[in-house]
């Protein structure tokens, strides 16, 4: 049976699946999935408990700016298919890359606590897409991102 194809993710192309943070195709990355819910991204992880950050209840600081990076890069993909009135399939999937990333660290995140990524597209400007982030555990909100993603000329 064909899988089933819904996140964000699972419709980049099999030649684009390897990404550490989000590549459905790397066995050994965090393959985050990202959903729509409602105008916002939303993506749901728990990070394994080796993922510390100087203390052993914190998560790394590396692994926030990565889960953000990530999710804002399917956002902005999604957001763009959506602009152009088109389905997300593997055919017609933009492909974006980070051009700039900015994180606020505002609380320290906990180990072992399911980490809510939110994502809202704050402009669509061609091939640029903006996309805010906030990370969210245990209510939290403890970092907030802005990415600029970049749509890669050849999948134009
Ligand atoms: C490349 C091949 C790999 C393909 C892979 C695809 C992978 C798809 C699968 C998903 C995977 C997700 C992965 C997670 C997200 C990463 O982690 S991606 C990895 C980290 N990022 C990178 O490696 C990107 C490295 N940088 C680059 O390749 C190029 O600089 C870029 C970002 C593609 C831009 O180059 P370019 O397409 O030649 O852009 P260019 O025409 O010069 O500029 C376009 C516009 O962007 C603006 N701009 C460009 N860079 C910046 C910047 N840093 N700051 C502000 N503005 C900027 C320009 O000013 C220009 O603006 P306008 O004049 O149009 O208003």
């Amino acid at each position: 049976m064909e899988d089933k194809l819904e996140a964000f993710q699972d419709f980049y192309p099999d030649d684009y699946s390897h990404c550490y943070g989000c590549g459905r195709l790397n066995e050994h990355g965090m393959q985050i999935k990202s959903y729509w819910d409602g105008e916002e991204s939303v993506c749901r992880i728990h990070p394994r408990d080796y993922y510390t950050g100087g203390m052993k209840h914190i998560v790394y600081g590396g692994l926030i700016a990565s889960l953000i990076d990530c999710h804002a890069a399917g956002t902005a993909a999604a957001a763009k298919i959506k602009e152009l009135g088109q389905e997300m399939t593997r055919e017609t999937m933009p492909r974006f890359v980070t051009a700039n990333l900015n994180v606020n660290f505002k609380a320290p995140t906990p180990i072992g606590a399911e980490i809510e990524l939110r994502g809202k597209v704050l402009e669509i400007k061609g091939r640029k897409v903006t996309i805010g982030v906030d990370l969210i555990a245990e209510g939290v909100v403890c970092a907030e991102g802005q990415a600029l993603m970049i749509q890669v000329k050849e999948t134009l």
